[in-house]
């Protein structure tokens, strides 16, 4: 998943001579391709969307810095309307910002938008093309993309891990206990343990390598938060070499591929032996994977490298999200306390003298439900969506768009749209009690989990991963500020990158409310 820009930013400020070189080498080639380009072209140019002026050379790009993208992005649409054209460095993009535009994109040309463009860290890191977020649409996405939807994050498969969710939140839950009063840094806790979920789901018993799996993840997620100069300059190969980002990405590709290969293995070895009926009861992520390239009647074979992208694709699009949106949710409660408290009573009603939260019973947490929805409309974790390309011109809203054009859609806008949010910016989960708008895809007006062809394949993995942790939160504790911070001085800036986390870590007080549950 990749927002953008912030590398650019980055190396502006940390090698300015070479940044300075950079400009200059850059100016010169492209003085040469203008003059290449003016004499080969003819006259006639596409009505493309509208847009800000560009500068030679780098198009629009100075006009994204200084501030978060999405926020920069929303304010330059309200000018030039919500479907805008913009030039970043070689690459004509385009802005989606209202959900008209957005069905446009996603449902009626859904497969002229379907593909991904190929981005330097998705092409290194992500194993060539055999990964699902970004591999171009064809025979091969289709068949891992089912794989995917249809074998690994199916409602039985994940009903099935409903055991590991349940005992590594009830983990979490003691390691709370015995700190209370004073602040705990429940960002960091929320993170390990959806990372602890995500991991134990795919691999099945805790790996010795698992900590310094997840880490690799981690780093590379926070690399992923940019564009980079390479990604704006595809056709100056040269730039990959420069910058160091081609070599830092293969260092870390190999480090996780290395790891990756050593539990692929040590599946395929512990699945020789004949599995009692517990084990095969205990099927992870690799072994249904595993069980698919032996026996699967697949059009194109399923090889070793698919399995590594796939299970890499899983745990670092599947663990930041949802723990970005626990911490967000749990953020915007504590600023709103009555409705803290209306989710707290509701779940304290349903599980009651239980002692315990339950996947059971999550089904009735209709509040909690609207609270996790409202969170989601407001903090998207991926508010640019992932990028599209354009694979063929067509017609969108009247105007032209060019082959090849990136189009990114941005969903953070459009979830605060005032022709269909009224109080857009203010934190009202009321709103989705009696309302019928999900976010399956079909609701433009509101789109965290994207739409389309390409919409997010594990939002059945991810809901019960921000449900449980959030009911028994609620349930065991209530919570307050440290250091005598008001509810208002809570601090709510949001960071660059992959999914947009909240800037400070949240550091809050557990008091406790329920015992803490001993089996
Ligand atoms: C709060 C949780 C999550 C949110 C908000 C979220 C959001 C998104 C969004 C917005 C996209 C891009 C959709 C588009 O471009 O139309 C996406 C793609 C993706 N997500 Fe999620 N996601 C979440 C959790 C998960 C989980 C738990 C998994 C896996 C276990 C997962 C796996 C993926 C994959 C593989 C893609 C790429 C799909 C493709 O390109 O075809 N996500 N997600």
């Amino acid at each position: 998943m990749v927002d953008c820009y912030s590398p650019l930013i980055l190396m502006e400020f940390q090698f300015p001579s070479i940044s300075i070189l950079l400009a200059f080498l850059l100016f010169l080639f492209a003085l040469i391709r203008i003059g290449v380009k003016r004499s080969t072209t003819n006259k006639s140019t596409p009505k493309l969307p509208p847009g800000p002026w560009q500068l030679p050379l780098i198009g629009n790009m100075h006009q994204l810095l200084g501030s978060l993208t999405h926020h920069v992005l929303r304010d330059l649409s309200n000018k030039y309307g919500p479907l805008m054209h913009l030039r970043l460095g070689e690459v004509s993009t385009v802005i989606v910002s209202s959900p008209e535009i957005a069905k446009e994109v996603m449902k009626t040309h859904d497969i002229i938008f379907a593909n991904r463009p190929y981005l330097l860290f998705s092409r290194i890191l992500s194993y060539d093309s055999t990964n699902i977020g970004f591999s171009p649409y064809g025979d091969y996405w289709r068949q891992l993309r089912k794989i995917c939807t249809v074998e690994l994050l199916n409602s039985n498969r994940v009903q099935g891990f409903r055991s590991i969710r349940e005992e590594e939140v009830l983990h979490l839950i003691r390691s709370i206990s015995p700190d209370w009063r004073s602040p705990i840094n429940l960002s960091k806790k929320i993170f390990s343990l959806t990372y602890g979920i995500t991991a134990r789901a795919a691999f099945g018993k805790k790996n010795t390598d698992q900590e310094a799996f997840v880490s690799l993840v981690e780093e590379v997620v926070k690399l992923a938060g940019g564009f980079s100069l390479c990604d704006m300059y595809p056709s100056f190969k040269f730039l990959q070499l420069i910058s160091g980002m081609r070599p830092r990405l293969e260092k870390l590709h190999k480090r996780i591929d290395e790891i990756l290969e050593n539990i692929v293995n040590d599946h395929k070895e512990k699945n020789m032996t004949t599995k009692t009926g517990e084990e095969a009861a205990e099927e992870d992520l690799v072994d249904v994977l595993l069980k698919f390239q032996k026996h699967g009647d697949l059009q194109v074979p399923l090889t070793d490298r698919n399995i590594k992208a796939v299970l890499f694709d899983i745990l670092s699009a599947g663990s930041d999200t949802s723990s970005t949106a626990v911490a967000w949710a749990m953020s915007e409660m504590l600023k709103s306390p009555q409705v803290m408290k209306r989710a707290q009573t509701e779940v304290r009603k349903v599980f009651g003298g239980r002692g315990n939260v339950d996947e059971g019973g999550l089904h009735e947490l209709k509040y909690l439900q609207a609270v996790i929805k409202e969170t989601l409309r407001l903090h998207p974790s991926a508010p640019l969506l992932l990028p599209r390309e354009c694979s063929e011109q067509c017609e969108v809203n009247g105007y032209e768009i060019p082959v090849q054009t990136r189009v990114i859609v941005n969903a953070w806008a459009i979830g605060r749209d005032p022709r269909y949010w009224s109080e857009g910016e203010k934190f009202n989960p009321e709103r989705f009690l009696d309302s019928a708008v999900d976010y399956k895809g079909t609701d433009f007006e509101y789109i965290p989990f994207g739409a389309g062809r390409r919409i997010c394949p594990g939002i059945l993995f991810a809901l019960p991963n921000i449900e449980l942790p959030l009911a028994q939160l609620l349930y065991h504790f209530a919570w307050e500020l440290p250091n005598g911070l008001k509810q208002e001085e809570l601090d709510m800036t949001e960071t660059f990158g992959i999914t947009v986390r909240r800037k400070q870590e949240l550091c809050l007080i557990p008091v406790r409310y329920h015992p803490s549950p001993t089996k």
